[in-house]
């Protein structure tokens, strides 16, 4: 559930006051989403969302995020456009929190993507890395291999109560990538969390982008990558579907071609994005107290997502064409 600050109606008119959206009719919050507080409105202009940023969103960040939104809403990728008050600003406050309205987005996440759906996502994934560029702020990457050991520390001591042997795997797969990690590939704004439950559908057909709290700069391959272990696995039987991976990256590579040093990272990059979902799910497992209504996911799928990719020896594993 993610409604963490409840509103009342008379503050929420009062906030729609600052906007130009109609007269509110109806509001609800959604449980979905584990990050903020998001409630769908009805007002006569039609159907928008709200979201009240929580503590784990840092309020000097969201210029960022929201610019962002509208900077490749204006390129023409379909993603949710922040709505200017009537001051001009693209933020305000509401029960003590920062708050913004955003566009609606028709269409559903798919709980079990298939292979066509990969590929949209592919072709998808590289509009935005394109649509991003010459956006003007910057972000750095704060889940990438620099903050895995802070995160790791926070978790370490305990990590083989959520299974034995844990420790000593990650303690030896975080000192490899440290020192592996490659440098100076193509970088640009990526999503760095386009998972299922990110993209929306209707049918076949990709509808739109959401979520856009994580985006920062940072490798555009460590974007597939990330998209490789969200999209590519079998979720029952937790192995790599090669359709699914060859779908996604021809789609991918059709409108952005990966260079030569980025096919070669793929492997490494794959076990980094998945290490940074083991680590902060890890965190949550360990920490979120029994009995919160936030569902906890499972850091061990993650895991053996990363033992996959270390068999993997080049590319080709994941079904690209070289
Ligand atoms: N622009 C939008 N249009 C339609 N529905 C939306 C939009 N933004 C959010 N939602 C709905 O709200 C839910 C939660 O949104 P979101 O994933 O951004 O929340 P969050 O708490 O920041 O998420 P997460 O836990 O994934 O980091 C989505 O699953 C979707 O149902
Ligand atoms: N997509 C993340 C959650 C944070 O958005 C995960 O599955 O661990």
């Amino acid at each position: 559930m993610a409604v963490y600050t409840d509103i009342t109606e008379g503050a929420l008119r009062g906030f729609l006051e600052a906007y130009d959206i109609g007269r509110l009719t109806a509001y609800k919050g959604i449980a979905e989403g584990v990050e903020n507080s998001n409630f769908l409105l009805h007002t006569t202009e039609g159907p928008f969302i709200l979201t009240l940023y929580e503590k784990r969103v840092n309020a000097a960040d969201l210029p960022f995020f929201l610019g962002l939104m509208e900077h490749l809403a204006a390129r023409g990728l379909s993603c949710p456009l922040p709505l200017k008050r009537r001051d001009g600003a693209l933020l305000g406050e509401l029960a003590g929190r920062p708050a913004a309205i955003i566009t609606f987005l028709e269409g559903i996440w798919l709980r079990q993507p298939e292979t066509i759906h990969c590929a949209e996502l592919g072709r998808t994934l590289a509009a935005l890395h394109r649509a991003g560029e010459g956006f003007s702020l910057t972000r750095p990457n704060a889940l990438s291999v620099g903050g895995w050991r802070p995160l790791w520390a926070r978790a370490r001591d305990r990590a083989d109560e959520i299974a034995p042997g844990l420790r000593d795997g990650i303690d030896r797969e975080l000192a490899f990538l440290e020192q592996c990690w490659p440098d100076g590939l193509p970088a640009g704004i990526i999503h760095a969390d386009l998972f299922p439950d990110n993209v929306f559908f209707i049918g076949d057909a990709l509808t739109g982008l959401i979520d856009f709290y994580f985006a920062c700069n940072d490798f555009l391959a460590y974007d597939v990558a990330i998209c490789l272990n969200a999209w590519c696995f079998d979720d029952k039987t937790g192995i790599y579907n090669g359709d699914k991976g060859r779908a996604f990256l021809a789609a991918y590579q059709a409108e952005r071609p990966l260079d030569e040093r980025e096919r070669a990272a793929l492997p490494l990059l794959a076990r980094g994005s998945a290490l940074r979902f083991f680590l902060t799910r890890a965190y949550d497992w360990l920490t979120t107290p029994a009995g919160a209504l936030v569902v906890k996911k499972d850091p061990l799928e993650y895991w053996r997502k990363l033992r996959f990719h270390q068999t993997i020896e080049d590319a080709r594993g994941y079904g690209l064409e070289i």
